[in-house]
């Protein structure tokens, strides 16, 4: 005899899941996926009433479901959130390009206005420009430190022509337990202290708008279950420039441990929150840097360092251990 729902006990059940083991039904699953985002989302404070919120949209998994959620969410518990889709163009062909049009067509489906910033408006140059100056053979940590540090600082602006309030991500709990996990191995302890926070938030009152994951505490399968079983339209390459070599280990560990024990997520994340910095930790101070007047914790923010070296035909500059090429390049960058 098929099993019963283990939670409604009415419905036959198909799902097992993933984060709890219980055998549940198609309808309750959505209903406790939902209502677990909701309650982060209500116990954090995560938003006002009239927040205008940009959702980072990549068309990826993640930030589909969380568009589609938090459209919902919105709805049913009248939260009274203005909601905008925010897409950065990386300038990635055979990637980027293909996974903005499922962007597009998420925009009619969800009814969401979309707004999209691009590298090269920005910053002068496209993704595949860069990785032709830096060279391939260069790839994962000089990739991502180009890819992450001129996204992030792109949604920020993108954010700011939309005058919205509170960026939100897709970040999910995988993604979190392996940013512990990886902030342990390599004894960043004060970015530890602040990895498994909600919300980042410019306490300087700068230029940079609040940015939160509310999937901060929802599996990645789950995530991958709820848009499959709700048929949604998202774009499952991976990137092109994507080795992440580093995190891709700790990804790995993860998985399997997960494997021997499902609770291992929460329970790193747990065990991330509950760590005690010391208050002798050195953190960053935060300023607003002197070239674009974002967020930095260096006279010069990261993204003018990078560009900088770019436009100067030395495109290592500000990646990896920085010091020793910023000293000797210090004549150059000061022309
Ligand atoms: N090009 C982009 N434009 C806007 N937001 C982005 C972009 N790339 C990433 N993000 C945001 O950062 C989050 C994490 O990005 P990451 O590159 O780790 O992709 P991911 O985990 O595969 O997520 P997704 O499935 O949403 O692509 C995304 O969920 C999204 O909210």
């Amino acid at each position: 005899m098929a099993k019963l729902c283990e939670l409604c006990g009415e419905h036959r059940a198909i799902i097992k899941r993933p984060k709890t083991a219980q055998a549940i039904c198609k309808e309750c699953f959505f209903f406790v996926f939902e209502t677990e985002i909701h309650q982060t989302i209500v116990q954090t404070n995560l938003f006002k009433r009239g927040d205008k919120i940009a959702i980072g949209a990549s068309g990826g998994k993640d930030s589909t479901v969380l568009a589609y959620v938090l459209k919902l969410l919105n709805e049913r518990y009248d939260y009274g959130l203005d909601l905008f889709l925010l897409s950065v163009d990386e300038g990635i062909t055979g990637y980027r390009d293909d996974s903005l049009e499922t962007v597009k067509r998420n925009q009619l489906q969800y009814d969401l206005p979309l707004k999209i910033v691009s590298y090269e408006e920005l910053y002068g140059w496209t993704m595949d420009e860069i990785v032709k100056q830096v060279g391939l053979k260069n790839n994962c940590n000089v990739m991502s430190t180009f890819c992450g540090v001129f996204r992030r600082q792109a949604l920020d602006r993108g954010a700011a022509l939309l005058n919205v309030d509170h960026i939100v991500t897709g970040h999910n709990a995988d993604d979190v337990a392996e940013t512990v996990l990886m902030n342990i191995l390599r004894g960043d302890i004060s970015r530890l202290g602040r990895c498994t926070a909600i919300s980042t938030c410019d306490e300087n009152g700068g230029v940079t708008v609040p940015r939160s994951k509310p999937f901060k505490y929802t599996y990645e399968k789950e995530i991958v279950m709820y848009a499959y079983f709700k048929k949604l339209d998202y774009f499952s390459t991976e990137c092109i420039y994507s080795p992440m070599a580093y995190r891709g280990f700790a990804r790995t560990y993860l998985k399997e441990l997960e494997a021997i024990r499902p609770s291992i997520i929460l329970d790193i994340i747990y065990s991330g929150e509950a760590f005690e910095i010391k208050e002798n930790v050195k953190t960053p101070t935060q300023m607003i840097c002197e070239r674009c007047g974002y967020i930095s914790s260096n006279k010069v923010c990261k993204a003018c360092v990078l560009l900088e070296g770019l436009n100067k035909g030395l495109p290592m500059l500000g990646v990896g251990d920085t010091k020793r090429l910023r000293k000797k390049h210090a004549s150059t960058l000061n022309k």
